[in-house]
């Protein structure tokens, strides 16, 4: 693998997820791969989960880890090609991206969208110049429009929260029984968020769905459509609570507006997931990314209770970016 950006890069979901579960029944098995290799992680945004759980995964192969701040402690950087350099940035991704790849075998990259225009955000141009002139294997670490790692864990929590057997012949994991059903609701937030996360879930559910895996449904208010690239094959509706009927898992999240773009145009707070809304689910598992606003994007009285698996979710992250590691550290 020489690049993970999205669903994309992964030839077999069942093989990816058996991997991530293996190294997290034996953590160490591969610590001689990363022997005297490093990676480099670099980070446009903050972000606590995707930091910690990359570098305990790099740890775990053995790897040397470097994490690069670049907004608190690197140069600023211009990204734009043709500017006169007479203004606040001080390097030139061109250079700076280069002069990591130097330092490292790997490289990780977090870059948020601006949220200002779709067209420049969905050129993922940042992440491209970055891939391109660094000239290592890199992994997003959430870039503008999709966020891998997250939604690969998403998948492996699922599959560990549910009855699937993994049939060694055929490589495959298989539903004992019905599937679950998987429903990503959107909720409310006072910030303009962005898509990546919701797109990227998606688009790893509707990849799980056309393999068999799951039946996948995306509740929004008006308005709120992802680019329908992202949602091939889901069932949408804008009715939430006929969305959560027998939901088995149900995947909170709030992105901002992508038809009025970066916008928020619904304050409803009716959407936040209230334990009265899991009443009509199947006793669902209830999961998000983190950070969650509590009581404003999910109520506490559910975070609290039996039906979150947001930290185990978390912990999972481990093991999804392990995966990804040990399929970049066996190609080098
Ligand atoms: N990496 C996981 C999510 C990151 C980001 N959340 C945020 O920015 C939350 C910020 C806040 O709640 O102030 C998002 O939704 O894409
Ligand atoms: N879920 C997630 O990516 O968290 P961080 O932003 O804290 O890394």
């Amino acid at each position: 693998m020489k690049q993970f950006f999205s669903v994309n890069d992964i030839t077999s979901l069942s093989q990816a997820v058996q991997s991530a579960l293996t190294s997290k029944q034996s953590p160490f098995a591969d610590e001689a791969l990363g022997k005297h290799k490093t990676i480099g992680l670099v980070f446009l945004n903050p972000s606590l989960r995707t930091r910690m759980s990359t570098q305990k995964a790099a740890m775990n192969l053995g790897m040397n880890v470097m994490v690069m701040n670049m907004t608190s402690d690197g140069w600023a950087l211009e990204t734009k090609d043709g500017v006169v350099m007479d203004g606040n940035t001080a390097e030139h991704i061109k250079e700076a991206a280069a002069v990591m790849g130097e330092y490292c075998d790997i490289l990780g990259l977090r870059s948020f969208p601006g949220l200002k225009d779709a067209d420049e955000d969905y050129s993922e141009e940042l992440f491209g110049k970055f891939a391109k002139y660094c000239g290592k294997p890199v992994v997003s670490l959430e870039s503008a429009t999709r966020h891998p790692l997250q939604s690969f864990t998403d998948l492996i929590t699922i599959v560990e929260h549910f009855d699937y057997q993994y049939d060694s012949v055929q490589e495959k994991l298989v539903p004992q029984g019905k599937k679950p059903k998987v429903v990503l609701t959107w909720a409310p937030h006072v910030k303009a968020l962005p898509q990546a996360v919701p797109n990227s879930f998606a688009e790893w559910m509707c990849r799980a769905q056309a393999e068999g895996l799951v039946d996948f449904v995306v509740t929004h208010p008006e308005g709120y459509a992802l680019k329908e690239e992202f949602t091939t094959g889901a069932t949408v509706t804008t009715n939430q609570d006929e969305a959560l009927a027998d939901a088995d898992f149900v995947y909170v999240k709030n992105w901002s507006s992508y038809e009025d773009y970066g916008q928020i145009t619904c304050t409803d707070k009716s959407w936040m997931l209230t334990l009265d809304k899991l009443e009509a689910t199947n006793n669902a598992k209830v999961m998000h990314c983190l950070p969650v606003r509590r009581d404003l994007v999910i109520a506490s009285e559910v975070l609290d209770s039996e039906h979150s698996i947001v930290v185990q979710e978390a912990g999972n992250r481990v093991w999804a970016a392990q995966a990804v590691l040990k399929e970049m550290l066996k190609n080098q």
